[in-house]
């Protein structure tokens, strides 16, 4: 995909052409320190210990508000290829997970699985991106080239449309709003409301959230002067979900990370890792199969040090020729978890990505 998109409510970033690429957060990092260059737009893998894809473009344009794509195309047919892991696998780990977090070896982590899709002809990330912003209520998406993180991504992009702002900063400002705890949306207005107000009262649910904000307010904290954390989470909704969500907000110390390395400090959150931060990692690593850049982050960073971070779920990689599609969705496991509804869960997320594709 020739260029980077990032559409949010408010603001816009598109940009084109590629004057340098770094694999490394360090390298990028520094070519913004020393102004080499204005604007860094990428994205960053789920392990830390992966290769990132950012890319300094030719040219980059701001808009207000959501984009708006002069056309949503229709897109060739696709069918799931494969499921990996099979549910029954997913359904299995999740339960050898709970029995680990009831032993207390860990307090939460994430557990994901992916779908492989084939199309009759290509697919072009920029239609796919186009159908998700297009049927996103809030008009969130995201497209980033992947080849400058290696052979293994020559050609692919990661399309998706993510509700979940791993970080933004402006000046001194930086402002985070993580999600987690997830109830499905309902055709009946009732029922909806009544889905959405018992995951507002679900303790299992605020267990959950709080692992996330706690990380927030710990990674946070040293580097602010000032952090506000809302003691209790408030709700917001996508189409196919409503989730439990924290509008977070600090005045970043002097001098102020960027937000590259803010990113590189908040990633990867108990969103999609999990509590204690080094175990959950490693339990990840250990049950799934790589999570390439699903559970990373997708974002940009100026020279100036300013910047926009979202977690890079609701997405799939699409191959270099367009025929060839992963999308993934995970859910966070505590001791209380039950696996079907986990399963369950993973089903519904992905159906922003299987929805703008037209499989059901
Ligand atoms: C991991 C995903 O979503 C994350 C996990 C959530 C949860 O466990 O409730 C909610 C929102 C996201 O932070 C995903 O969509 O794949």
């Amino acid at each position: 995909m020739d260029g980077f998109l990032l559409s949010r409510a408010d603001r816009t970033l598109r940009t084109s052409g590629s004057r340098d690429q770094y694999r490394g957060i360090d390298a990028a990092a520094e070519a913004l320190a020393r102004r080499d260059v204005p604007l860094v737009v990428g994205a960053l893998p789920f392990d830390p210990c992966g290769p990132a894809a950012l890319t300094a473009p030719e040219t980059a344009v701001f808009t207000t508000g959501p984009w708006r794509p002069e056309a949503v195309p229709t897109l060739p047919a696709v069918r799931v290829a494969e499921r990996l892991p099979a549910p029954e696998e997913h359904l299995r780990r999740v339960a050898v997970l709970v029995d680990r977090l009831r032993a207390g070896e860990l307090d939460k982590v994430v557990a994901a699985r992916s779908v492989i899709l084939e199309a009759d002809h290509p697919i072009r990330p920029w239609s796919l991106l186009a159908r998700l912003v297009d049927g996103d209520p809030h008009g969130n998406g995201f497209g980033v080239d992947l080849t400058p993180a290696g052979d293994d991504y020559t050609g692919h992009a990661l399309v998706g449309a993510s509700p979940e702002l791993l970080l933004e900063r402006t000046g001194r400002e930086v402002r985070c709003f993580p999600l987690a705890g997830t109830a499905p949306r309902r055709a009946d207005p009732e029922a909806d409301h009544a889905e959405g107000q018992a995951l507002l009262a679900s303790a299992k649910n605020r267990i959950e959230h709080a692992y996330v904000t706690d990380r927030i307010r710990e990674v946070l904290g040293p580097v602010c002067t000032e952090l506000s954390v809302p003691d209790a989470p408030e709700l917001v909704s996508t189409r196919q979900v409503w989730h439990l969500a924290t509008p977070i907000r600090g005045l970043l110390r002097d001098p102020a990370p960027s937000a590259l390395e803010l990113a590189r400090l908040l990633h990867p959150t108990p969103a999609v890792g999990g509590t204690p931060f080094a175990a959950s990692l490693d339990a990840i690593r250990a049950t799934e199969e790589p999570r390439r850049f699903y559970g990373g982050a997708a974002g940009w960073c100026d020279a100036d040090g300013d910047g926009v971070w979202v977690v890079a779920i609701r997405c799939a990689e699409v191959d270099a020729d367009g025929l060839r599609l992963r999308a993934w969705a995970g859910g966070g496991i505590v001791a209380a978890s039950d696996p079907d509804s986990e399963l369950a869960e993973t089903t519904t997320k992905l159906g922003t990505l299987l929805g703008a594709l037209g499989v059901s």
